[in-house]
């Protein structure tokens, strides 16, 4: 699919609980809670795998059964159609594992 710069804003009408990230890119972040460890996990090893898949990968952080995630596009400086992707799918797992 071709990738489309659309910006962060734009991006947010169509995701919940995903803002602004607080740095000076223009990215999207949203922290993801879990039950457990083994929970948050499982949902970065499927993403990762989505990641290498899409070859796009989040900026991520994760402390127990907590994952921070910011995402942006390194190779457009901005939020592109492939952020949107990758948070659509990481929401939708979230609630599955949920
Ligand atoms: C060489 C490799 O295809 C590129 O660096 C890919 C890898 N993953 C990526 N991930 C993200 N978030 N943005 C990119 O521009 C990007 N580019």
């Amino acid at each position: 699919m071709m990738t489309k710069t659309i910006g962060a804003e734009a991006a947010l009408t169509a995701l919940k609980g995903w803002t602004k990230g607080e740095g000076e890119r223009d990215e999207i972040a949203k922290t993801f809670r879990f039950d457990d460890f083994k929970q948050a996990f499982a949902f970065m090893t499927a993403t990762a795998l989505k990641a290498e898949q899409m070859d796009h990968h989040p900026e991520w952080s994760n402390v127990y059964n907590r994952v921070e995630v910011v995402l942006t596009t390194h190779d457009a400086d901005g939020v592109t159609t492939r952020d949107l992707e990758l948070a659509g799918f990481m929401d939708a797992l979230a609630a599955r594992l949920g």
